[in-house]
């Protein structure tokens, strides 16, 4: 870690009982002496004594920790650095903002480490194993790669001849960079050339003090100026020579010929002799710009390094902002144990250090969630320390809590949580806190994700809610992944933890050790919270503010570190604006992901207990329209263990949940659609929507609340389906289809009007099943997609059903035969009655209409050819027959 002089201070505890001790001494000698009164019996003495004891143990109790390390380079150098964007030319040719990554193999340590970051700044990239050939570089005229970074160098030198040139030649055209990692060697060497490059390496070298190079235009986010003194880890560094103008040092170091700790030694002032373990590649010698790292991840600096190295070789394109957003919540300022509460000198001091971190991020204030129920539960000496809160409540912003710190997924009555709530606003007016922040905290996260909607309501009614904050979506871990959503109008923010919990008081007790917190602080994990996240809410408690104050500690020490190390600008705002200003950042997360709560442990725990994982479809039939869906979904409404969801009111049988509007409305919604088991005759459940099989966004959601599901598909003739579905508008009074002929509507081009544009596209698109299934493909697995013969099932309902059955490998099997019969008079197999009747398909199924006129079969034969022979390979690839339609529309096309 970086060399610190973190010291520990005599608190103002101490220096108050000497002053007071003295004073108190030369009034009781001064009193018995002059009035000769006997003092010893006297409350006047009890008084003294209890007050010096208190005091005594206040201040020989250890200290808590002060925030103090030393920032070698000076706060003029501040905001000093040569490169706010890439000061590199754009080049004429088009850049996909992506980045390409080497690794070594799936596993590779530093490969995880590198997509960990990328994932962390949301950076977009392609993880590909170094040996095998090369991925398409280029779409079109388009570079599809804005940066390529080989976690191992060497598998870049190494490269086969072809693939190489390949690459190099790609880096040129588009003006792209390459990053390595110089990876450690089995044995020492000294000036080994590298090959084709006029750069010497030494390797398996042991170094100190690391100074980054002021004149290195790589640096954006790192700050110049500054070094770290100490050893560097590991034994394994590769340092770099060259005689060559294009090679400019970014870092610069000392060699260690010991392993004697000189960490609060004095930086070597001798750079001149100091060696490079980062190169930049000016590009001068072949015309590609490089970054080589001397070593991975194991010095803290480098994953800073890298980012900025990603940033300047795409040119800015992929670059994360330089101001961040924090804000700090403080929970449950009243909930706390005896002896663990904030007293008054706790609230000293945390006013005294909002002041001072006001001075390093203008309008700083401690954002504080309150649980009136516990107000004034501690000592009366902590008593005071909530009355000297409240006295002071205007310096914070506030969040409300509920009353109680009663976890609102509990209540399944919105009347209850609604007046939990109202409990905990009359205590705020009484104290005259501010509530008007329109952020809240729900306890333990519960109800917020998974959603408890009677708490999103009762947020709304009663306190103007808009914004909250979870760790928990879409999961707690990794929290790299952590993101928002918005859920009825209010906003969900991500929420990092600074490694402080409730029971993490005291620093001599720190799991892990004081090292531990320290090395998070200091260069890690919390430290590159603040790198990775444009925006941040960190959750603390009041524990962590009373005993050591190891909040206090933590941020005052990671913000100073942050100022010290890099160019980012730390801010403040309210809730509201800080998570409008996320959701800009972010539009892509406002819309939800609903997810299975029953598949996190964590979820569970906090989802309503009158729900079930059991109202949940274990299969869906995804359509496409016009291809027999409604048939298949009355034959297994027969099947006695099978059940579909109860009907829409506006929708019918089809809920129509993951695609449109519908999913707004929330799990709790379609879950509804599903009696809970205790009610249910069947107990496998399903839902058909026929419009699911090629909406862009059904396959990921279908797939977050339904992994396991199985997918049941059914394909017919798209020439067939298409006219169809033209029929099937038109009986429903569509005005644009009732408007134009079929014809007009398949050949409408980009001059045509809007309307028709859009009604030709929904006509043709659902045909092309290749690209629609790919997608369902890219989320679910072979086994868990059946591909009906929608011909089959006209003809021969009763094998297309069994085979179903053993597909969803339901009991009791069930004897379609029995039950499903051949009606000539409409043409098609309907269910059998008890009365032995038949019950068939109303009109709308197994319509009569003009057959198509042969222009526009011919033409659509043309149409969906690279479709049908894209489909014909997915099927064959899937092992699955190539039905005898496909064959014909093959064969005609
Ligand atoms: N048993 C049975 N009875 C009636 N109709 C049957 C049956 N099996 C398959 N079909 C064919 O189903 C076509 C309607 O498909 P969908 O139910 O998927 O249409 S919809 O998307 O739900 O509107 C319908 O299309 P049209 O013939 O164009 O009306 C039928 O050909």
């Amino acid at each position: 870690m970086v060399s610190l002089s973190v010291l520990n201070a005599p608190t103002n505890d101490c220096f108050a009982f000497y002053f007071r001790f003295c004073v108190y001494s030369f009034i009781f000698i001064q009193f018995t002496y002059q009035f000769n009164v006997p003092m010893v019996s006297e409350p006047f003495l009890s008084m003294f004594l209890i007050f010096a004891v208190r005091s005594y143990r206040s201040c020989f109790r250890k200290q808590p920790p002060q925030p103090r390390f030393r920032c070698h380079s000076s706060s003029k150098d501040r905001f000093h650095f040569s490169a706010t964007t890439s000061t590199r030319k754009s080049p004429a040719v088009r850049l996909d903002s992506k980045v390409l990554l080497f690794i070594e193999t799936q596993y590779s340590h530093l490969g995880k480490l590198i997509i960990e970051a990328l994932e962390a700044s949301r950076m977009k990239f392609k993880a590909e194993i170094s040996g095998k050939s090369l991925p398409m570089l280029t779409n079109l005229d388009k570079g599809k790669f804005a940066v390529i970074i080989f976690e191992n160098f060497d598998k870049y030198l190494n490269m086969n001849k072809w693939n190489r040139e390949l690459l190099d030649k790609y880096c040129r055209e588009y003006d792209v960079g390459i990053i390595g990692f110089m990876p450690s060697h089995e044995e020492k060497a000294e000036s080994l050339p590298i090959r084709g490059f006029p750069l010497q390496i030494d390797t398996n070298v042991k170094l100190r003090d690391y100074q980054l190079n002021p004149s290195s235009n790589v640096l954006r986010i790192t700050r110049v100026g500054e070094s770290h003194l100490g050893n560097l880890p590991g034994e394994d560094w590769s340092v770099f020579y060259s005689n060559h103008s294009t090679y400019k040092s970014i870092g610069e170091s000392y060699l260690r010929d010991n392993d004697v700790d000189i960490s609060n030694n004095k930086l070597d002032n001798s750079l001149s002799t100091g060696i490079s373990t980062n190169k930049r590649d000016q590009g001068l010698f072949d015309g590609i710009q490089r970054v080589i790292f001397g070593n991975g991840f194991n010095f803290w600096l480098h994953k800073l390094l890298l980012l900025d190295s990603i940033s300047y070789l795409s040119r800015g394109k992929l670059s994360l902002p330089l101001q961040r957003h924090i804000l700090i919540d403080i929970d449950d300022i009243f909930v706390g144990e005896h002896g663990t509460r904030m007293k008054p000198a706790d609230v000293e001091a945390l006013l005294d250090a909002q002041r001072r971190l006001r001075l390093l991020i203008p309008g700083f204030r401690f954002n504080l969630g309150f649980s009136g129920k516990y107000f004034h539960k501690g000592s009366p000496e902590e008593d005071e320390g909530d009355d000297m809160i409240i006295e002071h409540a205007r310096e914070f912003w506030w969040f409300c809590h509920m009353w109680s710190h009663s976890q609102p997924h509990i209540y399944e009555n919105i009347t209850l949580l609604e007046a939990q709530m109202k409990l905990n606003k009359e205590f705020a007016e009484k104290h005259n806190i501010p509530i008007d922040s329109g952020y809240s905290i729900a306890p333990h996260h519960s109800g917020v994700y998974p959603v408890h909607e009677p708490l999103y309501e009762a947020w709304k009614r009663v306190w103007n809610v808009r914004v909250t904050s979870t760790e928990e979506y879409p999961h707690l871990r990794p929290a790299r992944l952590r993101r928002g959503f918005i859920h009825r109008g209010i906003m969900v923010l991500p929420r990092q933890t600074c490694g402080l919990y409730t029971h993490t008081i005291y620093i001599d007790k720190y799991p892990g050790g004081r090292t531990k917190l320290d090395n998070s602080i200091f260069g890690g994990e919390l430290f590159y919270s603040f790198i990775f996240n444009p925006i941040s809410v960190f959750m603390t408690h009041m524990s962590n503010y009373g005993n050591d104050r190891l909040a206090l500690y933590t941020f005052e020490s990671v913000i100073k570190f942050v100022q010290c190390w890099t160019n980012l600008k730390l801010q403040i705002l309210p809730p509201i604006q800080l998570a409008t200003k996320y959701f800009q950042m972010h539009p892509d997360e406002s819309d939800p992901i609903w997810m299975n709560p029953c598949n996190d442990k964590r979820h569970f725990a906090i989802w309503s207990s009158n729900k079930s994982c059991e109202q949940l479809p274990k299969f869906l039939v995804i359509g496409p329209q016009k291809t027999g869906t409604t048939a298949l979904y009355t034959f297994l409404t027969v099947h006695p263990a099978i059940q579909s969801n109860s009907p829409s009111p506006d929708t019918f049988e089809e809920v129509q949940f993951f695609n449109g509007k519908n999913y707004y409305k929330g799990l709790d919604w379609y879950m509804n659609f599903y009696p809970l088991p205790k009610n249910s005759t069947g107990n496998y459940f399903f839902e058909k929507s026929a419009t699911y099989f090629d909406g862009e966004l059904v396959p990921m959601r279908a797939h977050a609340l339904l992994p396991n599901a199985k997918i049941i598909t059914i394909l017919i003739s798209p020439i067939k389906r298409a006219y169809s579905w033209y029929q099937h508008v038109r009986s429903h009074r569509d005005p644009v289809a009732l408007n134009y002929s079929f014809h007009q509507v398949i050949t409408a081009n980009e001059k045509s009007p809007k309307p028709l544009r859009d009604l030709r596209n929904r006509c043709l698109n659902p045909g092309c099943y290749a690209v629609h299934l790919e997608r369902w493909l890219n989320y679910f697995t072979p086994q868990q997609l059946m591909i009906i013969d929608g011909e089959e099932l006209k003809s021969d309902p009763v094998s297309v059903m069994d085979r179903l059955q053993r597909f969803l490998k339901i009991e009791p099997h069930f004897e379609y035969k029995n039950h499903l019969r051949f009606d000539p008079r409409k043409g098609f197999y309907c269910q059998v009655t008890k009365r032995n009747d038949t019950k068939c398909l109303g009109r709308s199924k197994g319509r009569l209409y003009t057959p198509m006129d042969p222009k526009s079969e011919k033409l659509l034969q043309a149409f969906y050819m690279p479709h049908n022979v894209a489909l014909s390979k997915l099927l064959t690839r899937l092992h699955q027959p190539i039905p005898p339609w496909l064959e014909e529309d093959l064969s005609n096309s």
